[in-house]
């Protein structure tokens, strides 16, 4: 059959445009559809119809290159002088290699960002159709109709056609849909899965599978709320160009300018990425080189040339220039650790309690340790990401140079369904480490909790139901994790299979052209060396997807950590508070933590300096919310309080704080020893004022019978004293800080009537010269109180001293009645039948004690265990 050979200028013309149309299309489509995700263009499901005609239309072309290339490959073995044209080969190969991915996307069922495939359809259809027309031209007129590779030309042509008016009919008609699949969200996440996956929090020591199911379910939900706002912030800031910007508030943390260290690290870690590119190049080359050198001139060293290739390999290895850049790259990570890390954490400590009494801690914690995720995510994209991207195409012309276009179509398709295969293994093994991570976190949990409750667990006689508990953890954790290894596994031995088959058909690809078009061997050579350079960015790309969608989840958690603002800051210009006799005046106070419940209403008193003033009343009154206030944990939502006349509000914080003393309702104690956590309260305290507090406090003696007596550990959260010791201890540190103004809260509950005298001694000492508020249950700690202050739901509804409110006869006295006689009456049994079915209902289990055929009962259950 006739080949094309009309007329010079259109057989040119038809054959530059077959070199240059699949690259051209390739180009298009990728910038678009990166243009189309930065703007975040919507996806668009297609109506089912449309779909199945693309579908058909584009198969339809694949099958027209697909066929085209047969037809060459069958004359070329059945005709032996034929050889296929290079231009019509690239052209098919080429136009393969872009429609097998476009392909598989439409005939996915997944919603698509439309504008991209539209602008490719309108460009093939440009192209296909030219070239049909100038083949045609091109053919003899006798050959024209029996022209094979003409007739697949007019059948793409018009597939390309139809191709177009269908996709102008989609852009025309669509609909948007929001996208439910995870991969099809690109790196954000998925909100439908955070509103169906509402997960029960288990109990302790609920079932494993219930347990182990919900803790999956909060594993897939625990980035949801990170997702959603950054789903928010990439709307808002219209797309990712915008969104990424957010972070370069960042950059001085990460990279600052004045830093010369950090500087001249950059430029070693720049230089170790230019040169690498080329000697990642050079090295194979050389080899290629002095392998040519010795076919042809066997009797001559080629010592220049081996001095050359072994200063590349020197240069390029960790004993040359590499582990220079090595140690810039730790140097730049561990300083934008400490910087960024310092910073998030500076921030939280700082933020108010309104912040610290909402948030989970873990996450807030998480936030502040993976803030280097910033910096891994930098270097990830500068220095690892984008130099692969060149490699790839570098890669891609040195085959060619070495070899021809048909190797650098082989490694394209190997390379296409490599990275193909590794972003799907990471995406079918997802689900997996989800239930493995879940499945550990239960595990970790389980030691944690029964550790931790571990008198719990002894008073109800389970350990060997946590033993077993723990036992079956572990295993469930082994098995998932034994799926997500066996799926992740599974597509390294796939990519490890794809790439040896593909080594193999370039090595006799090579071969072949050694034989047959007289490449040298040198050529072969270098191409082998040249082999890691091209597989090893693959796996990066193929990788990285993931890594690169959770670094951006974390930063984007350190970020909303940052733009978190305390809602109690120092106003502008506030000055230093001065405490000369501490007159404190609650004028008019409002509060409430959230408006739809108001906490204090109009609150009002003065407490003249140097006087107690006791808060008493029902749990949930308000009392310890009155101390939050004075210490400005939140500011006041109406009316004002101030000290000497300076409103809490004009003055700066730390000197308000530096000026009040605070005894909590629940005090907690660092993990070491006792003198280090009574210095807590005044940094450069002496031992001897250590000890003087601590006898002012009544705990001095209990301390010196320790057996390492000062320096004794208290044991996490305080475990290893007595309530009453926990107490004393606080006081003490008080005592040592010697603020002009104390806050007491419930300071003396857990104190016995022995010590209750020193401690009312110690209080004394305290509150001498000294404002004093306390809120105290026991009455009788209170009863010597200037005043004495009733808050009822959050109004003040009595206030007086000790005789006078006891005269008035109202709430107070009857609270006094009820703690001074009523430990002495017993509850009648009218108030215990109340108690007992009020809310009860009917019970379930028989509280009767077992008698001895239980005890049987209870021996056989022991014997059957
Ligand atoms: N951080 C908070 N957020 C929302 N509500 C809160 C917060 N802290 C306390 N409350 C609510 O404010 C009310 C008053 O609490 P507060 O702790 O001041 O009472 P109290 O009189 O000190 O009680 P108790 O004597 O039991 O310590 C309660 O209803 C409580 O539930």
């Amino acid at each position: 059959m006739a080949q094309p050979h009309g007329p010079a200028p259109q057989l040119t013309a038809m054959v530059v445009l077959e070199y240059i149309h699949a690259p051209i299309l390739a180009f298009c489509f990728m910038t678009s559809l990166v243009l189309a995700v930065c703007t975040l263009q919507k996806e668009i499901a297609l109506p089912l119809q449309r779909r199945r005609i693309a579908k058909v239309l584009v198969l339809t072309l694949l099958a027209g290159y697909c066929a085209e290339i047969l037809y060459y490959f069958s004359r070329s073995i059945s005709e032996k002088a034929f050889e296929a044209p290079h231009h019509v080969t690239f052209h098919c190969l080429g136009s393969i290699l872009v429609w097998i991915p476009l392909s598989a996307s439409i005939v996915n069922s997944k919603p698509l960002r439309w504008k991209p495939y539209f602008a490719t359809f309108v460009l093939q259809s440009i192209f296909e159709t030219t070239i049909c027309i100038l083949a045609g031209l091109a053919l003899p007129a006798e050959d024209v109709y029996r022209s094979v590779p003409l007739s697949l030309s007019s059948i793409r042509a018009f597939a390309s056609l139809g191709l177009l008016i269908n996709g102008f009919f989609i852009l025309i008609s669509r609909k948007t849909e929001k996208c439910t699949d995870e991969e099809g969200q690109s790196l954000l996440g998925n909100n439908t899965n955070s509103s169906t996956a509402q997960p029960d929090t288990p109990g302790y020591g609920s079932t494993e599978s219930s347990a182990s199911s919900t803790t999956i379910a909060e594993e897939r939900d625990r980035n949801q709320e990170v997702k959603d706002q950054q789903a928010k912030r990439l709307e808002e800031e219209g797309g990712w160009w915008g969104y990424l910007k957010g972070f370069a508030v960042f950059l001085p943390y990460l990279w600052p300018k004045d830093d010369w260290r950090i500087m001249a690290c950059l430029f070693i870690r720049l230089l170790e990425l230019v040169s690498t590119r080329f000697l990642n190049l050079l090295a194979p080359r050389q080899l290629g080189i002095i392998t040519d050198k010795l076919a042809t001139q066997t009797d001559v060293m080629p010592w220049g040339d081996i001095a050359l290739w072994g200063f590349y390999h020197w240069f390029n290895s960790y004993s040359g220039f590499r582990w220079l850049d090595s140690y810039a790259s730790v140097y730049i990570q561990r300083s934008a650790f400490r910087r960024i890390t310092m910073l998030a954490y500076d921030h939280l400590m700082n933020l108010s309690m309104d912040f610290h009494s909402g948030k989970d801690s873990g996450e807030v914690l998480k936030a502040v340790e993976q803030a280097s995720s910033l910096n891994s995510l930098v270097e990830l994209v500068l220095f690892e990401i984008g130099p692969v991207i060149i490699d790839i195409f570098v890669a891609i012309w040195y085959v060619t140079h070495l070899f021809d276009g048909y190797m650098a179509f082989i490694i394209l398709f190997m390379s296409l369904i490599y990275v193909w295969v590794g972003i799907s293994a990471t995406t079918w093994a997802q689900d997996k480490r989800r239930a493995y991570v879940a499945n550990q976190r239960t595990q970790n949990t389980t030691v944690n909790e029964t550790v931790h409750n571990w008198t719990t667990t002894a008073y109800f006689n389970n350990v060997a139901y946590e033993v077993d508990r723990y036992g079956t953890n572990i295993s469930t954790t082994i098995t998932s994790y034994f799926t997500y290894y066996f799926r992740s596994m599974l597509g390294h031995v796939f990519q490890s299979a794809l790439t040896n088959v593909g080594f193999i058909i370039c090595c006799t690809f090579a071969v072949s052209q050694i034989i047959y078009e007289g490449k040298s061997v040198g050529s072969l050579v270098a191409f082998i060396m040249f082999w890691t350079t091209i597989i090893s960015p693959l796996y990066l790309v193929s990788y990285s997807f993931k890594h690169v969608s959770s670094t951006l989840i974390d930063a984007e958690r350190l970020l909303q950590l940052l733009n978190t603002k305390p809602t109690v800051v120092d106003c502008e210009g506030a000055q230093d508070l001065i405490v000369k006799s501490g007159v404190v005046e609650i004028k008019d106070v409002n509060f409430h933590y959230d408006p739809r419940k108001q906490i204090i209403h109009n609150a009002s008193l003065t407490a003249a300096g140097g006087q107690t003033i006791a808060f008493v009343g029902e749990t949930g009154g308000g009392k310890s919310t009155m101390l939050k206030l004075l210490f400005r944990f939140y500011d006041v939502t109406g009316g004002s309080i101030s000290i000497d006349g300076q409103d809490l509000r004009s003055v700066t914080l730390s000197s308000l704080r530096n000026a009040l003393g605070v005894v909590p309702q629940d005090s907690t104690l660092f993990n070491q020893s006792i003198r280090q956590n009574v210095r807590y309260a005044r940094l450069d305290a002496t031992d001897a004022e250590i000890e003087d507090a601590c006898r002012a406090a009544a705990i001095h003696d209990d301390i010196v019978g320790f057996p390492d007596g000062y320096s004794s550990k208290i044991g996490e959260r305080g475990v290893k004293i007595s309530g009453g010791q926990l107490q004393r201890l606080a006081i003490a540190r008080v005592l040592l800080k010697n603020p002009k103004i104390v806050l007491l809260d419930e300071a003396t509950s857990a104190i016995d009537s022995g010590i209750e005298a020193q401690i009312q001694q110690a209080f004394k000492k305290l509150s001498k010269g000294r404002t004093t508020f306390v809120i105290a249950h026991r009455l009788s700690t209170i009863v010597d109180a200037d005043q004495i202050v009733v808050i009822d739901k959050g109004i003040i509804i009595e206030r007086g001293n000790h005789s006078d409110l006891l005269e008035h006869g109202g709430k107070y006295a009857e609270l006094w009645a009820k703690q001074t006689a009523g430990h002495l009456s017993q509850p009648d049994s009218k108030t215990a039948s109340t108690a007992n079915s009020d809310g009860q209902g009917e019970l379930l289990i028989d509280l009767t004690p077992p008698d001895d055929d239980d005890d049987d009962d209870d021996e056989a259950k022991a014997g059957s265990k």
